[in-house]
């Protein structure tokens, strides 16, 4: 349906986006995971036909949209990241001006303003105006907003940052029953691991203006196959054991965060053994040892020696 090929941004010689290919087919639940400045947005914004790439191509069944972005532009609602909506109006009143801008008929318009206004959960607070909303809640209005023309691939920037619980839960259930009920095609990007791995089939993992990684969330998880994550605790702090267990052939990656040490280990490599040796040779003791299963950020971590809000 849509294919990404070698896709490149480049601002003042510097690419943020550098060389990507990714593809989203009819009914797809894609992700785009990495850190802030990972080169999610720029590719969402070329994606959206928003910007035009440096080089590369993105294909709508089988045509350029870089030539011609009139057909993905149709079926397309794209979220940004940041809300864009007038304060002083109401909830209605912002769908109705996008629905028009949206060129939605005007004898659906009525209908789809209160088909949306269900669906992200404000029909009873349509009348009154924005300005008095939650960001979460002017939030919802936005993906409502982006929702009105019935879109078969919906795009979303970071969609839950800085929003309630309350109103992150009912986003990611709406984004999950369009998906699974509707069959629109979704694509998502987030710096939060969880999410991504609740909504979506496949993930894209990028940093740096790359796309690092690609798979389902099993495809991915494969990558640690031979990796155990590991959580320990002595009976007291010790910098020279964490330092000693750093410089340790099997073990590829410490972290401490107060009392608690955490690693990854080649699995099968006796990491327990070791460590006790390690920590009575510090003069420690280990009071707590736990093999937990690795999760999508431990592969994040694994691929760029960072976690994804570092
Ligand atoms: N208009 C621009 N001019 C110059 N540099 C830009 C521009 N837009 C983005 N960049 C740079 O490109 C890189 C990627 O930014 P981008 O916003 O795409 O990342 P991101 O993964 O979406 O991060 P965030 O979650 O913080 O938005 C960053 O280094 C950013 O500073």
């Amino acid at each position: 349906m849509l294919e990404v090929f070698k896709l490149c941004k480049s601002y003042k010689g510097k690419r943020a986006v550098d060389e990507i290919n990714l593809y989203l087919d009819e009914g797809d639940s894609v992700g785009l995971l990495g850190p802030n400045g990972a080169g999610k947005s720029t590719t969402i914004s070329m994606i959206s036909t928003l910007i035009k790439p440096t080089s590369g191509d993105i294909k709508f069944n089988g045509k350029s949209t870089v030539e011609d972005p009139a057909a993905l532009r149709k079926v397309l609602g794209v979220v940004p990241q940041e809300i864009a909506l007038y304060e002083e109006l109401s909830a209605y009143e912002n769908l109705k001006f996008f629905g028009k801008i949206y060129k939605v008929e005007k004898r659906l318009l009525e209908e789809r303003i209160q088909d949306v206004l269900e669906l992200v959960g404000l029909k009873d607070r349509q009348k009154e105006i924005v300005k008095t909303f939650s960001g979460g809640m002017k939030r919802r209005v936005n993906i409502g907003a982006a929702l009105l023309h019935q879109p078969k691939i919906l795009i979303l920037d970071e969609p839950t940052v800085g929003i309630d619980p309350q109103s992150r839960t009912h986003i990611l259930e709406m984004v999950r029953l369009m998906n699974e009920h509707s069959g629109t095609t979704v694509l998502y990007t987030s710096h939060y691991m969880e999410e991504v791995e609740q909504l979506c089939k496949r993930v894209y993992i990028m940093d740096h203006g790359k796309i690092i990684a690609a798979g389902t969330k099993a495809e991915l998880m494969s990558i640690l196959s031979n990796e155990d994550k590991i959580q320990i605790q002595l009976d007291r702090p010790s910098a020279p054991f964490v330092e000693a267990i750093k410089g340790l052939n099997n073990i590829h990656h410490v972290e401490t965060n107060e009392e608690t040490i955490r690693l990854i280990t080649s699995r099968g490599s006796n990491a327990l053994g070791l460590l006790v040796r390690e920590a009575e040779k510090a003069g420690a003791e280990l009071i707590n040892y736990q093999v937990d299963t690795p999760s999508l950020e431990d592969v994040f971590l694994h691929l760029t020696g960072r976690t994804l809000r570092d």
